[in-house]
């Protein structure tokens, strides 16, 4: 038993394979070299290939620098409307799916400056992101209208309807307000923005906005209202030079379950009811980092439940409006405790009266771009509110009334789903600091809001200018074809 563990055949094998080489020998170096050789003209090819790659990519991004650097464009385009909350989610983080103009040159440029640069002396230029939303194009529309300069930025995502959103746009643009079509999140493209124009405030209105549809769809809330609102304090804090005074919409959503009322900035605001509240209620508390570490000027604004022309049709109000026309239910909620639900709903008008008393007491900035500050900068927040708070069944029969027909009612007891029972706004503090007085009756406010959504939709529905009308005033034969464009919106 050879203890080598080779045996006689072992050997032989051995041996046979040895001889095999030996004998080979020449053939195994012939086929080595040719080995190398293929190896080597493979290499030459694979690196000719990259280089080709390479110079082809180069060509390419020459022809189309929006590929790298995303697009951005200032006029209308077509975007496709998508209901799913994936496709909301995506337009969310990126900016615009259009990829045939791209941001920079010297008209672009142009464009941007005379856009930000104010018409009277002393007049303010202030970058307006969710410009095209609809406290945006209020509030873009009231500062031009006063000499400054503005700039829109939206990113028209489909959450809702982006051609009612690219109908603002429009107006806008009429008015000589240019809007970037881009996202927050995209940090070289705002810091584009503070490199040509010398903005002096930030009005930050891009969110995703809704407190039921963060249970669909979480992770819009926080790229838009976190992240996003991140990007825009980066770029105001660390880039901009001088550093802007940012004024930015945080939500009365953040009082959550918070049960004093009147609502008052110095109550609880640790009990958020929705992720939509909690990302609102973040933003609040990211927005006291940046002013304590980079000195920048910050207030944030609690809206109460903002209605009016242009509005949102994700809201109660629009929607509800929509069915009662199209004799569609509607669906309202009742709290637990069997009251119905209720709302401070505030108007347009008297929220862009806040947001401009909100920029113009504003105060500045204290850092600078090296890091530094100079000292504290002013830190606040405010409810814009009505003050007088609404039952949601009240609302229903003021639409009832000025549309002239009866909603078909479905009362259920109010979903776990975000959802707060009432909301009441304080708003002495925005009395004292910049003389915020709520004026329009919800009664006043929706008249203005059906007389712009019949218009806007095309309907043959007189508004009722006393009592409520009967159904017969909508004429049937244009009922379908309103139905038909309404939805088409939703
Ligand atoms: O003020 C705010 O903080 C918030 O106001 C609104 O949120 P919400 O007040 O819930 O507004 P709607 O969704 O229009 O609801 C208004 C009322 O109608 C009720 N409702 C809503 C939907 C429905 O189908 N039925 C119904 O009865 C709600 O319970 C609520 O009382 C906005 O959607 C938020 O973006 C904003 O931040």
């Amino acid at each position: 038993m050879p203890s080598s563990g080779i045996t006689a055949v072992d050997a032989a094998a051995k041996g046979m394979k040895l001889e095999r080489y030996a004998s080979g020998g020449a053939l195994l170096l012939r086929r080595a070299t040719s080995a190398k050789l293929v190896s080597a003209s493979s290499h030459l090819l694979f690196r000719a290939t990259v280089l080709a790659t390479l110079a082809l990519v180069f060509l390419f991004t020459l022809h189309y620098p929006s590929l790298l650097s995303r697009s951005f464009h200032l006029s209308a385009g077509a975007h496709p409307s998508s209901s799913s909350a994936a496709a909301s989610h995506r337009s969310l983080l990126m900016s615009s799916s259009s990829s045939s103009a791209s941001y920079g040159g010297a008209a672009w440029e142009k464009e941007i400056r005379r856009s930000a640069r104010p018409s009277r002396d002393g007049g303010i230029s202030v970058l307006v992101t969710g410009a095209a939303g609809f406290v945006g194009t209020h509030c873009s529309l009231a500062l031009k209208a006063r000499g400054d300069g503005v700039v829109g930025l939206d990113n028209f995502n489909t959450y809702y309807d982006p051609s009612l959103k690219r109908a603002r746009q429009a107006l806008l643009s009429a008015r000589g307000v240019a809007v970037v079509d881009a996202d927050i999140n995209d940090s070289p493209l705002l810091e584009k923005l503070f490199d040509v124009a010398a903005f002096t405030h930030v009005l930050h209105l891009a969110a995703q906005a809704g407190v039921r549809y963060a249970m669909e769809a979480p992770q819009a809330y926080v790229a838009s209202n976190v992240a996003g609102l991140v990007s825009v304090l980066e770029v105001a804090a660390k880039h901009a030079d001088p550093q802007p005074a940012v004024v930015w919409a945080s939500s009365s959503s953040v009082y959550g379950l918070n049960t004093d009322a009147p609502f008052s900035e110095e109550h609880r605001t640790d009990r958020p009811a929705s992720l939509y509240a909690a990302t609102k209620k973040a933003g609040e508390a990211i927005a006291h980092t940046y002013n304590h570490i980079y000195g920048l000027s910050i207030t944030g604004l609690r809206f109460f439940t903002v209605y009016g022309p242009w509005g949102r049709p994700d809201m109660a109000y629009f929607f509800f409006a929509r069915s009662i026309v199209a004799g569609e239910p509607v669906t309202l909620f009742r709290a637990a405790d069997g009251s119905d639900a209720r709302r401070d709903f505030t108007y347009i008008d008297d929220v862009v009266k806040g947001c401009l008393g909100a920029l113009d007491t504003a105060g500045k900035s204290t850092g600078s771009r090296s890091g530094k500050k100079s000292g504290p900068a002013p830190l606040r927040v405010y409810n814009l509110g009505n003050t007088s708070p609404v039952p949601v069944t009240r609302m229903v029969a003021i639409l009832e009334k000025l549309l002239g027909k009866k909603a078909n009612k479905r009362i259920v007891t109010m979903p776990s789903n975000g959802d707060v029972p009432f909301t009441h706004a304080n708003v002495s503090h925005a009395t004292r600091d910049f003389g915020y007085r709520p004026t329009t009756s919800l009664e006043a406010g929706l008249r203005h809001f059906v007389d712009w959504f019949v218009q806007y939709y095309k309907l043959d529905v007189k508004i009722a200018k006393g009592g409520a009308r009967s159904a017969a005033d909508i004429k049937p034969a244009k009922k379908k074809k309103a139905a038909a464009a309404m939805s088409a919106s939703s």
